[in-house]
């Protein structure tokens, strides 16, 4: 028998890479210099949590928790786009819990269709149709799919029910379960046979409530004995308790009321959430279950005065034979009404609280010493870092692009702000995916910025006046003229007013890539 109880675990999930961006060059039949024609990268896809109400436990995951949904294509030629990585959907519980590697809370997952994504796929790479611009007529670079995010969580599983069954192994808390509702748990003469919760509806009247069967309990669980406490977690969000107690229960060392105070006592030893009612607090029902047994019956008779005593009502019932389950079903519905009344609220928030959202427009530039009088400055921000991922550095002219975002954020601007020089170490992003370089500014002095590679036509926002698109034309049209002369200076000449003059209607924004 394991008493192997899953109701925790650690996914390894990792979402698809984005496929790379493609270099290609139109080529038709007397048409020998087409355009730029490589399409983008597909996006991988995403590792995405998914409340499913088939899916009562975690087991599935336990067995297998490392996940990763599929990778982005490649962008091909003539403008043809990968192929998005589909999202690897994972149904979970209701009432999963998603932590951090360091136990943060994630997302609170309650209702159906909740929806988490827990490791995002990576950006498919921009192909060179798209990176071409009026300067840059055809790109010989694409940019790189972005890898996706590898991420560890801990799942943990609160069962939400409205009223959860406590009691010793064998007491027949299952088989309860089974005669008040359609669910059909394990029944079996030996404990623990329930060794993750089995949850029923329950109809009585005009209530309908869900119960959950948790695992047996025995004195010291809350040192660890038997299955220990870690389940008592899926009686936390219960509103109430039903104690089973067993009526037929032969060991001369147990009767129904000391089995109550042992429970009891393991209640009162388990610490909920905060926020949440200690479980000795929440209203309960005793059970005498086994009443078709005539030892039973005599053993109820007996004890009923001394468990009413304690204030709560007692049902003696029968789940083999159906008998008092009325009763009790109406009981354990007035509880349920009652509490409902009290706290609408109490139903549980259909809220994920997703990671805080990071401020995606900024970056730092800090100066570290280390090593013996070296110097460094390190830039961190989430632009740079993508844009360092997305860069082929086989490949000079996607590094000099890569040059060219930086400047335009102002990363430039700032190195010099922080007293970097021509020549100085660069670290951008943080030690595990850092790239060194050897800074070579694009700009020359400090304080002036003349802006060549700064500037970037893609910018532009198309839909301002078209004085500025006129004047754009004419300027492609006589750098075109120019280049027809095979006057190529002059075509350089014309770049360079260009950019400088553009300098002002740049927006510094992302590509979007
Ligand atoms: N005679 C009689 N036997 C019962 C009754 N209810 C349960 N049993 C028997 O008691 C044994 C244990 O029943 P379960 O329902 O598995 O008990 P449990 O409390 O869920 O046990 P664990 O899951 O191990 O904690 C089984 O052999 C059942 O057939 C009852 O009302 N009358
Ligand atoms: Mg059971």
């Amino acid at each position: 028998m394991s008493t192997h109880f899953v109701d925790r675990v650690v996914l390894h999930a990792s979402g698809g890479d984005g496929g790379n961006g493609c270099a290609s060059v139109h080529r038709e039949k007397f048409k020998p210099l087409g355009g730029p024609d490589g399409g983008n990268g597909g996006r991988g896809g995403d590792v995405v949590l998914e409340v499913d109400p088939q899916v009562t436990t975690l087991l599935d995951l336990h067995r297998r928790p490392h996940r990763s949904a599929p990778d982005g294509r490649f962008g091909m030629g003539d403008h043809r786009s990968g192929a998005e990585g589909e999202d690897l959907v994972i149904g979970v519980p209701d009432g999963t819990i998603v932590r951090s590697a360091k136990g943060e809370l994630l997302a609170d997952m309650v209702g159906p269709g909740t929806r988490y994504v827990v490791a995002p796929g990576g950006r498919g790479g921009l192909g060179n149709a798209a990176l071409a611009t009026t300067k840059r007529k055809a790109p010989g670079f694409a940019l790189l799919g972005e890898p996706g995010e590898v991420v560890d969580v801990t799942l943990e599983l609160k069962t939400l029910a409205d009223i959860a069954l406590v009691g010793f192994p064998s007491a027949g808390k299952s088989s309860l379960v089974a005669a008040l509702s359609a669910a059909r748990p394990k029944i079996a003469d030996y404990p623990f046979t329930t060794l993750v919760p089995n949850l029923g509806v329950v109809e009585a009247g005009s209530t309908r409530f869900t119960v959950a069967d948790v695992p047996g309990l025995i004195p010291g669980a809350s040192e660890g004995r038997g299955l220990g406490l870690d389940f008592l977690r899926h009686v936390e969000r219960c509103v109430a308790l039903v104690h089973v107690l067993d009526g037929a229960n032969l060991e001369s060392t147990r009767d129904p009321v000391s089995d109550l105070e042992a429970i009891e006592k393991e209640l009162a030893a388990y610490t909920v959430d905060d926020g949440t009612v200690p479980l000795q607090d929440r209203p309960r029902i005793i059970v005498i279950n086994k009443a078709d047994v005539p030892d039973a019956r005599d053993m109820a008779d007996i004890v009923r005065e001394d468990l009413e005593k304690r204030g709560d009502p007692v049902f003696v019932v029968s789940a083999v034979a159906h008998t008092g389950l009325r009763e009790l079903s109406f009981a354990m519905a007035e509880l349920v009404a009652a509490s409902r009344a009290a706290e609408p609220a109490a139903v549980p928030q259909r809220i994920v609280l997703n990671p805080p959202a990071v401020d995606e427009s900024g970056f730092r530039v800090t100066r570290e010493e280390y090593g013996e009088d070296q110097v460094r400055f390190r830039v961190r921000g989430e632009k740079p870092r993508r844009w360092v991922r997305q860069t082929d550095f086989t490949n000079d002219e996607a590094v000099g692009y890569l040059a060219d975002r930086l400047a335009r954020l102002g990363v430039e601007d700032e190195l010099f702000k922080a007293g970097a020089t021509p020549g100085a170490e660069v670290v951008i992003g943080d030690d595990a995916n850092a790239v060194v370089f050897d800074w070579e500014p694009t700009m020359v002095a400090g304080a002036e910025v003349l802006g060549q590679r700064g500037s970037d036509l893609r910018l532009e926002d198309h839909s301002r006046p078209t004085r500025d698109a006129k004047r754009q034309q004419e300027r492609e049209r006589r750098a075109a003229k120019a280049a027809a002369r095979g006057e190529l200076e002059a075509e350089r000449r014309a770049g360079h007013w260009t950019s400088t003059d553009e300098d002002a209607g740049d927006t510094g924004d992302d590509d979007g890539a």
